[in-house]
């Protein structure tokens, strides 16, 4: 069953923050030269490496700060209220956190979690079923990684992503095909760590030579 990160499990991880840095990724890996965790870009590097010819990753986000998170999540739940009239507040926050964390586990504020898909070599993305970021809503739950109202093409494209990705350690979470941390409080748990290696960062300390 999906454990979403509004679980309580989730916000109950311990974190002993490793005080990596925040490093650009390399613009073969992520065009807009995004901030991970240096552990994170260390082994999205090594993912890449295990990809078919002609196949690369394509990272469209990592680091957040954590006033994006809170715009996010303003935003979605605005949309889960339309969609789901008279929803409660328990059951606003469980559907909300089906496409946007609750900041204080927010990976993505932790510098731990990347947006990605598959590209071919010249850049065009693959097929995989919704674009980046399509809401549950929006897509029609198809956003759901291990939804069954794919193609197989885009089947196939998701489990290679995933495969390349579990290999290097990274953990999926399975409301989002694109979403993919490690290091953060939802890996731990998922993964049996004794805690998390990644904090939420409230300000921004960028190795020197992203400064
Ligand atoms: C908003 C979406 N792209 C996203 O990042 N969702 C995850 C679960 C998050 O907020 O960490």
């Amino acid at each position: 069953m999906t454990i979403l990160l509004s679980d309580p499990r989730v916000r109950a991880m311990p974190v002993r923050d490793s005080g990596s840095t925040l490093v650009p990724l390399p613009t073969q890996l992520s065009p807009a030269a995004c901030l991970v965790r240096v552990e994170l870009s260390i082994r999205l590097q090594d993912a890449a490496t295990r990809l078919p010819a002609g196949v690369g990753l394509k990272v469209v986000e990592g680091h957040r700060s954590p006033a994006l998170q809170e715009q996010i999540i303003a935003r979605y739940s605005a949309e889960v209220c339309a969609a789901h009239p008279g929803v409660g507040p328990a059951e606003l926050d469980r559907l909300v956190s089906r496409f946007v964390a609750p900041l204080g586990v927010a990976p993505h504020v932790a510098g731990s979690a990347v947006d990605l898909t598959l590209v071919a070599a010249d850049g065009t993305e693959l097929p995989m079923g919704t674009p980046i970021d399509a809401t549950p809503e929006q897509s029609r739950g198809r956003c759901f990684t291990d939804s069954p109202d794919i193609t197989p093409d885009e089947r196939a494209n998701r489990e290679l992503l995933g495969s390349a990705l579990r290999a290097v350690g990274l953990v999926n979470y399975p409301t989002e095909w694109w979403h993919w941390s490690w290091g953060d409080r939802y890996w731990a748990l998922l993964t049996g760590a004794p805690f998390a290696l990644h904090a939420p960062i409230l300000a921004r300390p960028l190795a020197p030579s992203a400064a």
